[in-house]
Formats: C-alpha cells, sequence, structure tokens
C-alpha cells in the first residue's frame, strides 16, 4: 500500500515562519497528484514533509499504514521507500550514468549481477537503453534527467516525489517526457507527488490537483473539478487565469458594482451546479469568476470593449480587454483581434462565490437566483452597445470600477 495520508499537518520554521497550516491530504494508492500555488505557499515544505527533510509541528504522516511523521519522531529519509526527483544537481558528475543509477541498489546491498540487469532494466525504461558508461557531461538537460528519474525510480518506491523535476527543461523536450513520465509511473503502478510552477503541467499530468495558499490546502480535486467547480475566487484566478468582479446578485442575475457587465441568471453557477429552476432566490453581495474561454469577444467598431493584448494562440487569441476600468482575459475564437480592435463581449459563463465579507465570516454560499431560460433578461450575455443595462454606467471612469475587479497578474 503506497497511499500517502497527511492529517492536520503543520510545521512552523524556525523564526515563525508559516510552512503548512492544518493540511489534510489523502493521496490513493497509484495516484499522481501535483501541488500547485503561488510561490511561497508551501509545495516544497509539503514535499520535504513527506520526505522526512522537516518534521511536522503538529499532525502526521503516514504511508500507507506506516507512522513517518509526527511531532517529535520522524523516520530518516532514506528508510521512507521514496524515490525523488529535483529540477537541478540530480545527477553526480564524477559518476558514470550507470553509476549514477545503481546507487539506491548499492546503498540497499543489492549484489552486482542483479545491479547491473536492473540498472539495463531502468534506463531502458527512461529511453537511454545501453548508456551506462557515458559521462553525465556528455549528455543533454534532458537526458540527465531521464539518468534521474531512471535512479529514482530503480529501488521501486513506494512514493516518487517530483520537485520541479522537468522545469529546467526547454519545450518541446518537456512536453516529450512529461508524456514519458506519466506513462512510466503509470505502468510502474507509482503513486506520484509533483511539485510544479506550471498550472498547465499540474492539469495535463495529474489525477487529481492540490492548489495550496498561504500554506493551507485551498482545493484537492481531479482537474475538470478545478476548472468547472473552483472552490473559492483565488483557485478560479490560480488555476483558470479567471477574472473576479464584485456585485450583487437579484432575480435577473448578477450586477457588477458601478459597471454595466451583467450576466443572467441562466448563466451562472455555484460549487460546480448550474442554478435551477425552483431555487429560492438570494439577493445580496457577490463576486464572480469569468474564465478567457467563458468570455467571447467579437469585433465591433461600436463594442464598449477595447483589445489591449493580443496573444496569438493555437486555439485562437488570447486577448486582454479593457472595459470601462475592467481588464478581462478573453479568447477569441474563429476570428483574429489585434491589439486595438474594439469588441463586444458576452459572458457566456460564470462561476458566483459569496463577497468577500461573506466569505470571511465564513458564511456558505447562498443559493443562485431562479435559472429559468425564459426569465433570462439579456440572452445576448450582457456587453450592451455603450455598456448601459438596467442600472448600469456606461460613463463610468476606471477609478470607480477599479475596486470591483481583480485579475491575475502574471
Ligand atoms: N528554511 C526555511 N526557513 C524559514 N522559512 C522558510 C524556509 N523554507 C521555506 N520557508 C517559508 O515557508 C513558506 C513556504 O515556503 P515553500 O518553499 O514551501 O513555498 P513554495 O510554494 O515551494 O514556494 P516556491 O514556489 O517559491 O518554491 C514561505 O513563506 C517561505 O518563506
Amino acid at each position: 500500500m503506497s497511499s500517502v495520508t497527511l492529517s492536520s499537518l503543520s510545521l512552523a520554521y524556525p523564526g515563525g515562519h508559516l510552512g503548512l497550516a492544518d493540511v489534510d491530504l489523502s493521496i490513493r494508492d497509484g495516484e499522481f497528484v501535483a501541488l500547485v500555488g503561488p510561490s511561497g505557499s508551501g509545495k516544497t515544505t509539503l514535499l520535504r514533509a513527506v520526505a522526512g527533510f522537516v518534521t511536522p509541528t503538529s499532525g502526521t504522516v503516514r504511508i500507507g499504514d506506516a507512522l513517518l511523521a509526527s511531532p517529535g519522531h520522524s523516520t530518516e529519509p532514506e528508510r521512507r521507500g521514496l524515490g525523488m526527483v529535483f529540477q537541478q544537481h540530480a545527477v553526480w558528475p564524477h559518476w558514470t550514468v550507470g553509476r549514477n543509477v545503481e546507487y539506491p541498489l548499492r546503498r540497499a546491498g543489492v549484489e552486482r549481477a542483479e545491479r547491473r540487469r536492473r540498472v539495463a532494466e531502468a534506463l531502458e525504461l527512461v529511453g537511454l537503453g545501453g548508456m551506462e558508461r557515458r559521462n553525465p557531461a556528455t549528455l543533454s538537460g534532458g537526458q540527465r534527467q531521464r539518468v534521474a528519474i531512471a535512479r529514482a525510480v530503480i529501488g521501486r518506491p513506494r512514493v516518487l516525489l517530483l520537485d520541479e523535476a522537468l522545469s529546467a527543461l526547454d519545450e518541446p523536450l518537456r512536453d516529450r517526457l512529461r508524456l514519458e513520465l506519466r506513462a512510466l509511473t503509470r505502468s510502474l503502478g507509482l503513486t506520484v507527488l509533483h511539485v510544479t510552477h506550471d498550472r498547465g503541467e499540474a492539469l495535463a499530468l495529474a489525477d487529481r490537483v492540490a492548489v495550496l495558499d498561504g500554506g493551507r490546502l485551498q482545493q484537492f480535486g481531479t482537474p475538470a473539478e478545478l476548472l468547472e467547480a473552483p472552490a473559492s475566487p483565488f483557485v478560479a484566478r490560480f488555476v483558470s487565469d479567471a477574472a473576479l468582479v464584485r456585485g450583487s446578485i437579484d432575480a435577473s442575475g448578477f450586477r457588477a458594482a458601478g459597471h454595466a457587465l451583467r450576466v443572467p441568471a441562466g448563466r451562472l453557477v455555484h460549487g460546480g451546479r448550474r442554478s435551477s429552476a425552483g431555487a429560492s432566490p438570494a439577493h445580496g453581495e457577490a463576486e464572480i469568476a469569468i474564465r478567457p474561454e467563458h468570455l467571447l469577444a467579437r469585433p465591433d467598431p461600436a463594442g464598449p470593449g477595447l483589445v489591449t493584448s493580443s496573444l496569438f494562440g493555437r486555439d485562437g487569441d488570447e486577448l486582454v480587454v479593457e472595459w470601462a476600468g475592467l481588464a478581462l482575459r478573453s479568447r477569441a475564437s474563429g476570428v483574429r483581434c489585434a491589439e486595438g480592435t474594439r469588441v463586444s463581449l458576452s459572458v457566456e459563463h460564470a462561476t458566483v462565490f459569496p463577497a468577500p465579507a461573506a466569505r470571511e465570516a465564513g458564511a456558505g454560499a447562498g443559493p443562485l437566483p431562479d435559472g429559468a431560460q425564459a426569465a433570462d433578461p439579456d440572452p445576448a450575455g450582457t456587453a450592451e452597445r455603450g455598456g448601459s443595462g438596467p442600472g448600469g454606467a456606461a460613463g463610468d471612469g476606471p477609478a470607480r470600477h477599479g475596486a470591483a475587479v481583480d485579475t491575475l497578474e502574471r
């Protein structure tokens, strides 16, 4: 059994820096889990706590049924049955490839013939068959990282820990190694914990993704769950580059505060559930998250939006659109929108959260207004020309709107 269970895990560094705060995480046997979060969110600390390089201040770490760490007790890293791959310095330069890869077996006292057989097998697995005698200095970055992966898996670890293991590689090599790593860990049935800065990589590789912020677990779910049912505005923004807009909910839908942006009730979801007929209307302050792919931009000389940034994307241009003080990310599909193009905008779908004050007070999300499609007051999805919807504020300037929106900065 190679499940990994963290229970109420907290870790304060000397000097009081908070590394982790009350993290509960259960990783299944054979599962590939990616850890993501902003810089300083606790990803490396969590990995190091599983590896045994740091001891929790409170809480426990278990692999299978074995208790590996609790306050005052920590099983040594080399006795935890783990394989590890780091971003850099992963291969000892003064040893041949074969010597590097066989190191865990030597430590374990495996006899020579068996070592040789398993090194050949591990190198074959990572596409470096026959390279035992090579000097690592003569290898490419990608090949060196494969050597590190071969060394990490040769001891048949219970769990594989990857700390930015692919981050130093250039695309498309990184892309290829990603696919290979996924296939390899699956074929070996390994439980994997993979720390990465790359959100796309996390979503592409992992069975489930853990999102950390400030040492706390914000959400743990499948890639689809994180995209479709983010637990908080933070997760929506971090994972999907969603724009966050504050305003209020009434029977007709969402109205941005001091701005013409409207989203009809039928296009609002909460907690991954589409608003359903019969749900009692909840009026009041709210915050919505709009993913770029759910904000459609169409070239329109009289439209309210102005494209301020346009990056070519394989699936359509990736835009930043300025609309009366709101900076919104959008994907234009089927059309090209250069910088300076005026556009009309349509919100296809948005996720509703309680207003920040209500969230801090611990309020659950209230039900959405009745989303009966017939009641949709704005089939075009808002963003009327000139921005003058009911209660709209076409003439409001950027300074006034600045507080209502919060987009991810890169
Ligand atoms: N050795 C240490 N001593 C004191 N504080 C530390 C130490 N290592 C990390 N921290 C602090 O703990 C918090 C979490 O750091 P950690 O390295 O786990 O974050 P991270 O998510 O891996 O960040 P990054 O993406 O930048 O690598 C940060 O506030 C950091 O400053």
